[in-house]
């Protein structure tokens, strides 16, 4: 391999190093004016030898022109939404028919427990590794490829750190935009007499439905995984807590208030927990996701029509409106 390979591949491994430190795990190790150094010695680089530029490298984050629109894709598994649940007293309806099914009481189970992200559901396809494909939820059927927008978003990684991926691995979570990049960006559309997003949401869902990338890429947009769906060739663990914490290990964002808990109660204790943090998260949240933690569990409760008999959504009463 020529030493300008080298080089090149060296700068790459370094950068995707320095993301995942930054951006997942919240560490990081060099200042960002190193960080941009070490990208700019890429750039040129690869300006200097353009038939060495792959898709995954770090600098490919932006695409290049504006697509007229998005194709439909279909997801082989289908995006399927929650069943809800506004009460506690619901939590122990949930809880009494996985009791029912699984013939155990629910206080020997293990759940796994997250806050409910309020952004916009997508689908990330990688196949050996390499970011190739995402889409929106849509209908849970069908949905818009978004791919060169999802591209732009930077705690995204373009390929997963791990030196043997499987063939294919499809990662499912929420983009979201945090309130203070929210404010931000309504401060600046008020200054140019733009339109502002009435919330960070619509500002996320807005932002995702860009048909120009070079706009995506300046919203500051963040995405935590929280479920896989498509796996070929993976060699996942057995319970859907170690399966995030496996995401997280090869460079995939996962939400750091998840927690494990052991029966209702300790359930019903993170649900008020994060209910109390819902103000200082710096992000919106609409309620918290109870999933049966066991693989071998969630295959046994399955599916009603649309929404798994394993999760429910226990959702937050509605916010009183802002007063403005
Ligand atoms: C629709 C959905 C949404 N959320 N949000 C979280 N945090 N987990 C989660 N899981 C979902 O579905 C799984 C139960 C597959």
């Amino acid at each position: 391999m020529t030493d300008i390979q080298n080089q090149i591949n060296q700068l790459r491994k370094t950068l995707r190093h320095h993301e995942y430190q930054y951006h997942v795990l919240d560490n990081p190790e060099i200042p960002d004016s190193e960080y941009d150094r070490l990208f700019h010695q890429l750039k040129a680089l690869e300006q200097q030898h353009p038939e060495l530029i792959t898709v995954d490298s770090p600098t490919q984050r932006v695409g290049a022109k504006p697509s007229a629109g998005f194709a439909q894709i279909t997801h082989e598994l289908p995006m399927l939404s929650l069943d809800n649940a506004f009460s506690d007293e619901e939590i122990y309806a949930f809880m009494k028919r996985i009791q029912d099914r699984l013939m155990s009481l629910p206080d020997n189970l293990e759940f796994c427990c997250e806050p409910k992200l309020d952004g916009l559901a997508v689908s990330i396809l990688y196949e050996n590794g390499v970011l190739v494909q995402a889409a929106t939820r849509g209908d849970g059927m069908t949905g818009e490829d978004i791919t060169l927008n999802i591209r732009t978003v930077r705690n995204i990684p373009l390929q997963l750190l791990t030196d043997n991926p499987p063939a294919r691995l499809e990662v499912r979570g929420e983009v979201f935009m945090p309130q203070a990049g929210f404010d931000k960006l309504n401060e600046e559309a008020l200054a140019k007499g733009e339109k502002t997003f009435a919330n960070p949401r619509n500002a996320a869902a807005g932002s995702l439905r860009q048909l120009d990338p070079k706009i995506t890429s300046q919203r500051p947009l963040v995405f935590n995984a929280y479920s896989i769906g498509i796996t070929q060739g993976a060699d996942l663990p057995p319970t859907h807590y170690e399966r995030l914490q496996w995401l997280e290990s090869v460079g995939i964002p996962v939400n750091s208030e998840i927690r494990l808990c052991n029966g209702t109660e300790e359930v019903l204790k993170f649900y008020r927990a994060i209910q109390a943090k819902r103000p200082n998260l710096g992000y919106d949240i609409d309620g918290t996701v109870v999933k049966v933690n066991a693989i071998s569990l969630q295959e046994r409760l399955g599916f009603i029509s649309k929404a798994p008999r394993w999760a429910i959504a226990y959702k937050f009463p509605a916010q009183e409106e802002m007063t403005v």
